[in-house]
């Protein structure tokens, strides 16, 4: 079976070489040096009681489309009315249905900080990230070197973006560096894209203490997020659970009111 994260990255770097045709690394990098606002999202996480990252997907590999028609700005006022700690927006095409443009779009919308979730590759895409509005980036660990790794969070940090590492397994552990900000658990294998949110339970105590942890993928359950405060997590990351829903933010709402 052909692995779905080579693909995916395969993928990356041929829409890479396009934009980079279309709109020059240059220019792009003046754009991103600018200042502007800018939100916390490890602080917001550390912050919150509930630490909910609610994420608006339209579609992934694994079940096709999840909610074809989202409108950005609608769906994230609304995650944030509801008590979202920061907000996560898919802009990978091919496989997710984002757009650099729902980011863009939803930013004017919120004042909480929002990840840019795609297969970071380039310091190309952290400018991208810079300019259309992002407050954070994730880096894949399962997706880069380790050095490749550290060296976009030192530039992520040069723009002031922060870094949300995602580790899956044991072996990535050795990614984790003081120059990453928040360490993310994805419960999925974007391999193989099976799920157990074991997979958090089983690495948490294998992480450093003072490091701020966010369980990603699989999580339907406000129970399974008590449980997950209980092992140290303070960051929440769910999408689908929302967004198969016709209205995302309410669905939010209601999980929230059963976490206290
Ligand atoms: O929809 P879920 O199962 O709640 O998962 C959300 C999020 O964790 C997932 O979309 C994700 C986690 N890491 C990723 C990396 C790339 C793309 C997507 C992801």
């Amino acid at each position: 079976m052909k692995d779905i994260l080579m693909e995916i990255i395969e993928s990356k770097r041929i829409t890479l070489r396009e934009q980079k045709k279309a709109v020059p690394a240059q220019l792009l990098e003046n754009g991103a040096s600018e200042e502007r606002k800018m939100f916390s999202m490890r602080r917001a996480l550390a912050n919150s009681s509930t630490g909910i990252i609610a994420e608006f997907k339209r579609k992934s590999p694994s079940k096709g489309w999840i909610n074809r028609d989202a409108s950005p700005e609608e769906v994230t006022a609304a995650y944030q009315a509801n008590g979202a700690s920061a907000l996560s927006i898919l802009t990978d095409t091919p496989y997710f249905g984002g757009d650099l443009k729902d980011l863009r779009i939803a930013r004017p919308e919120v004042n909480i900080p929002i990840l840019r979730k795609d297969f970071i590759i380039d310091e190309y895409q952290l400018y991208q990230a810079k300019i259309i509005g992002a407050d954070a980036v994730l880096l894949i660990a399962a997706a880069l070197e380790k050095d490749e790794c550290l060296q976009l969070a030192e530039k992520a940090h040069e723009l002031g973006l922060e870094v949300l590492l995602e580790i899956h397994s044991e072996k990535e552990l050795e990614y984790v560096d003081s120059a990453i900000d928040m360490v993310g658990v994805n419960n999925r294998n974007l391999g193989t894209f099976v799920t157990d949110v074991e997979n958090s339970f089983r690495l948490a105590s294998m992480l450093p203490k003072d490091m701020l942890l966010v369980s990603e993928s699989g999580i339907s359950s406000p129970e399974t997020v008590k449980n997950l405060r209980q092992a140290g997590f303070r960051g929440f990351l769910i999408g689908e659970n929302f967004m198969k829903t016709s209205n995302p933010g309410e669905a939010l709402g209601s999980f929230i009111k059963q976490l206290n």
